[in-house]
């Protein structure tokens, strides 16, 4: 395929659109007959089971796939991507988060330079930092070992380290290595965020750590001058040097706030705000709860997966392969939405996370290349722990929209118990439900079935289950931070795979900047109001009717300093 022309326009995409009437033809619970298929669409690596037999798809579906893969070449833009080239071309940029994963040893280079060792001299500066503030060696300026934890900031710098920090919070080894101490995110400029996070600490044990890749976010950064303010309120200016430090691109942003470059930790341009979990962004905080050798597992786990993606075949290629039917559901059945549904408490932040690094990756309106497309790209992500979301919104994926699924499953559960009396142990519990959605999707229930059981004829039509609902399997042997670290790579790259099939730049996200500009002209309007009286002007006769409205109303809103701190 020539770059500028449309992938919607290879003999592939039409063979797989002309396929969709083939599919049309068969249900699910026929395919499921069919144990050869359902066998080989059964994938493991290093521990980890994917079945995908629930997919509206036959092998057929996956050859036809695998073309449209190689017209798109994907081979050749992962190749791409771990040799360092500037795929993100509208930023200009490499996009090697895997080389935040990498072995000591490694060579990837971006721009002529191995970026490797510069990887890991930060990873051994966190790896001292962290080991210095948890045994009480840095201290804060009252003389005081710092405990507590605040990590500001927003968006991938938030929602990655978030994640795994609640992963790991129930792990055994994780959580005795965290006793005592506490890690909390503040991303939200609402207030009440900030009260919530600092209400029952202390100055004096608290570290706070400024998160942010370019060091301009507006949220962050206010979070950052309030969380400065709290600290010098009751220490003193000179505590900020004690209690404060930094993760950033934009070392010199860092200084002129205030913070000591020294206690500055970098990452480079070529991580995205998404992709940075695995940098200094979610290493330091989580380091610094759990100790780096625990985080040090969690980045082999994704580096395992790392070296799968580049080297595994298509057929058994976990990210591959997920990538390609997400695509498939998307662009080809028109399911535009996907549920991320894990079946474990710790996962609970799995699915917030991977909305941005799907939703900011491949929502996206024109090809890399610049040219409007004419197929949807991206998905729509969301999710909740089972079975709290069978109570919630399972019903509509039963019985309403036809939303494809992932089902997660652990073998093991982080904190067993056993009940003498209970008939299966509280994890076989959660586990039953984990096993049986999917089927009952995929099969459904046919009024022929209920008729038989006798269920009133008035009663049919509502209890009939279509089924033919698509959905995938995933079972991890158990969730340590090495497989955390596999399960987020499985979902980075595939979300890869997807961009890289639909030829966007998965990479940029210039779709966050309008709404951005625009907040500013309020709030300069906001500030040339409450200062100096002036009218609203310049805006649509519907916001100007909101801002004023707005203004009016808070009027008397005190704005005496005090009460910016927590009232809780
Ligand atoms: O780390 P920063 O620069 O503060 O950016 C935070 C987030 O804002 C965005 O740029 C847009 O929302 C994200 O991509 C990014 O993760």
């Amino acid at each position: 395929m020539a770059s500028s022309a449309l992938i919607s326009d290879t003999e592939s995409w039409k063979d797989l659109r002309a396929h969709v009437e083939e599919i049309n033809k068969t249900h699910l619970r026929d395919l499921m007959n069919n144990n050869n298929r359902c066998q080989s669409m059964m994938v493991e690596f290093d521990g980890i089971l994917i079945d995908y037999s629930r997919q509206r798809a036959t092998l057929d579906t996956l050859n036809k796939l695998f073309s449209l893969a190689e017209a798109a070449r994907v081979k050749e833009k992962i190749i791409r991507m771990f040799n360092g080239e500037h795929i993100n071309s509208t930023e200009n940029r490499s996009v090697l988060h895997i080389a935040l994963r990498a072995p000591r040893d490694a060579v990837i280079n971006s721009d002529g330079k191995n970026v490797v060792p510069e990887v890991w001299h930060v990873l051994d500066k966190i790896r001292d930092f962290s080991e210095r503030v948890r045994s009480g060696a840095w201290v804060g300026a009252t003389g005081k070992t710092l405990k507590d934890v605040v990590a500001v900031g927003i968006g991938g710098s938030f929602l990655g380290p978030l994640f795994v920090h609640t992963a790991l919070q129930t792990e055994a080894e994780a959580s005795e290595c965290a006793r005592g101490r506490q890690l909390r995110f503040l991303a939200n400029v609402d207030p009440i965020d900030v009260a919530r996070n600092i209400t029952g600490l202390n100055p004096e044990t608290t570290l706070v750590v400024v998160v942010s890749k370019t060091f301009t976010t507006a949220e962050t950064m206010l979070n950052a001058r309030t969380m400065r303010e709290w600290i010098s309120s009751v220490l003193g200016p000179l505590a900020v040097a004690k209690h404060m430090v930094a993760v950033s691109t934009n070392l010199k942003l860092v200084e002129q706030f205030g913070i000591d470059p020294n206690n500055a930790f970098a990452f480079w341009d070529w991580v995205g705000g998404r992709y940075s979990v695995c940098s200094a962004v979610g290493v330091l905080p989580l380091s610094l709860q759990y100790g780096f050798s625990i985080v040090e597992k969690f980045l082999k786990g994704a580096s395992s997966v790392d070296q799968h993606f580049l080297s595994a075949p298509f057929e058994k290629n976990i990210p591959v392969l997920l990538g390609l039917l997400s695509v498939w559901n998307v662009s080809f059945l028109g399911y535009p939405a996907r549920a991320i549904l894990p079946y474990s408490q710790a996962l609970e932040k799995l699915a917030p996370h991977i909305q941005q690094v799907s939703m900011e990756s491949n929502g996206k309106g024109v090809s890399i290349d610049g040219v409007p497309l004419p197929y949807q790209t991206g998905e729509i992500d969301f999710g909740e722990p089972g079975t709290n979301g069978q109570h919630s919104f399972y019903q509509l994926i039963h019985q309403g929209r036809v939303i494809p699924c992932d089902f997660i499953g652990v073998v093991k559960s982080q904190q067993p118990i056993y009940l003498k009396d209970e008939v299966v142990n509280n994890h076989d519990e959660l586990m039953s439900n984990f096993f049986a959605q999917p089927d009952a999707l995929a099969y459904g229930k046919t009024p022929e079935q209920l008729q038989k059981e006798n269920i009133p004829e008035h009663l049919v039509s509502h209890k009939t289950f279509s089924g033919n609902r698509p959905s995938l399997s995933i079972l991890l042997p158990s969730l340590n931070a090495y497989n955390i670290g596999q399960l987020l790579a499985i979902y980075e790259h595939r979300v890869a795979v997807q961009g890289f099939v639909w030829c966007i730049n998965s990479f940029d996200q210039w779709g966050v900047e309008l709404g951005k500009s625009l907040a500013t002209q309020v709030r300069k309007q906001l500030h040339a109001s409450r200062k100096k009286g002036e009218s609203v002007e310049g805006f649509n006769f519907s916001t100007k009717t909101l801002i004023t409205r707005y203004l009016e109303a808070s009027a008397d809103v005190p704005s005496d300093p005090s009460t910016l701190l927590p009232n809780i």
